[in-house]
């Protein structure tokens, strides 16, 4: 696993002999407990801060654990990358000078115990502090438990006039979020919850809640494997706006479908339940084995997996409709993944665009005159969705078919002026909220 470094710069207070406690701490034990789940939290958290580097790759790296830490440690890491801007900004009067970044993100870790997670203040505390000295941070121990215990006794107070939705999104994506950005982050405090797509015919598994699009909730933390009927086959994990989509393609039974970059296959399930001769092209070699392991589990060998670059494969006939669920900036997804939120850039969104546009040419390509294409992204951003469908429109080759008012009857705050389908982590927050995502769907003229 890498270690974050530490003691970077000169800022912070001096070092104290190497592994000798200081200050207040110097009647504690030298040795601090093992607490797996801690460290590897500490690991996520400094890995997105120092190294823009995800979440899910940390957690990868981190090697044999108990599943209960490890899933303690990423919703602790998780909760911290969710309210990372407004506790930074709560820390700031408290620290007389800038720790070294390893030390912030401990710090993080604690207010985050602290004022999102409900940990009794002595944990909270001790469990910081025991962190700092087994990562070679001992110095940092006084502060950090001067530090925490204000916030546990002050927490309220500190809190006042901190406006939290617009610190906790990065500055470049709430004036990109416009008029939604306030509603958008709202949504983002709340962690996700399971939601499942049913075979057709199967039972909703039990405690599962009908959403009115067909979906069915589960709350946060739900483990889909532990839900009676998953060996079966009779559900699969797929939040309740990716899943309109392939709703909104309208009839396909006997349609020849390509399902464009395809893994982990949620959307490809979709087609072919509902009828369509479908061709899943995915690029990744890791993720068209999962691909195929997912066909397997829901039983639909009729999907031909094909391993291909989207940009240069063809079908060997022209297809009636192609899904394009294209590569995009997943800002629509931080709620599951807050430390995207804090790892992508604007230029990445750019870059994406640029990429979106070749994959429309690509898709025209495939298809019989008359076809469908069903653009989505998993995106907030207007580059990636409303401009890629007028830079289309603008090229010429496509004609707009809107989404009418019966088709999103189930979810009618989607339903954009244009007749696109768009959504964000700020709506249905009654029920859970739900990622964002939009989709459109043009005919090749
Ligand atoms: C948004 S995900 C697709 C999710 C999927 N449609 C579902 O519903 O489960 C995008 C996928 O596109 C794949 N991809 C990226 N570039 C590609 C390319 N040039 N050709 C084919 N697949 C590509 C990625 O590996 C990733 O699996």
């Amino acid at each position: 696993m890498n270690k974050p470094t530490t003691n970077r710069g000169s800022r912070g207070p001096r070092k104290a002999p190497s592994g000798k406690p200081s200050g207040k701490f110097s009647g504690r034990s030298a040795r601090p407990s093992a607490d797996p789940t801690r460290d590897l939290a500490f690991d996520i958290v400094c890995g997105v801060v120092e190294h823009r580097r995800m979440l899910e790759t940390t957690l990868d790296r981190a090697g044999a654990m108990e599943a209960r830490d490890r899933s303690s440690a990423h919703r602790l890491a998780a909760t911290t990358l969710r309210h990372m801007g407004s506790m930074t900004e709560l820390l700031q009067p408290l620290l007389r000078r800038e720790p070294p970044e390893p030390v912030r993100c401990a710090l993080l870790l604690g207010v985050a115990q602290l004022l999102h997670l409900e940990t009794p203040p002595h944990a909270a505390v001790g469990t910081i502090v025991d962190l700092l000295r087994r990562r070679g941070l001992a110095p940092f121990a006084g502060l950090a438990n001067a530090v925490l215990r204000r916030v546990s006794r002050e927490g309220a107070t500190l809190r006042e006039g901190l406006d939290e939705a617009r610190l906790d999104v990065p500055p470049w994506l709430w004036s990109a979020w416009g008029a939604r950005a306030r509603a958008i982050s709202r949504g983002l405090h709340r962690e996700a919850p399971l939601d499942l797509t049913l075979q057709p015919g199967a039972a909703v598994p039990n405690d599962g809640e009908e959403l009115p699009t067909g979906s069915v909730r589960f709350p946060a933390g739900t483990r889909i494997a532990e839900l009676e009927g998953f060996e079966d086959g009779a559900f699969w994990a797929q939040d309740v706006a990716a899943a309109m989509p392939v709703r909104l393609m309208g009839d396909v039974s006997g349609k020849t479908v390509v399902d464009l970059c395809a893994a982990p296959g949620g959307k490809t399930a979709q087609l072919a339940h509902a009828g369509a001769t479908v061709t899943a092209v995915e690029r990744e070699a890791p993720r068209a084995e999962r691909l195929r392991e997912n066909i397997k589990r829901l039983k639909l060998e009729t999907v031909q997996v094909v391993e291909a670059d989207a940009l240069t494969w063809k079908p060997k006939d022209a297809v009636d409709a192609v899904l394009l669920d294209a590569p995009c900036s997943a800002t629509g997804t931080f709620r599951r993944h807050p430390d995207v939120l804090w790892i992508k850039r604007p230029r990445d969104v750019v870059a994406l665009a640029e990429a979106q546009d070749n994959f429309i040419d690509a898709v025209r390509d495939m298809l019989k005159p008359g076809g469908m294409m069903l653009y989505a992204v998993c995106s907030l951003q207007d580059e990636e969705g409303p401009e890629r469908v007028a830079a289309a429109l603008e090229r010429g080759g496509w004609r707009l078919d809107p989404f009418s008012e019966d088709e999103l009857s189930s979810m009618a705050a989607a339903r954009t002026a244009e007749g696109y389908f768009r959504t964000h982590p700020g709506l249905w927050q009654d029920r859970g909220g739900m990622d964002g995502f939009f989709a459109a769907r043009l005919i090749r003229v």
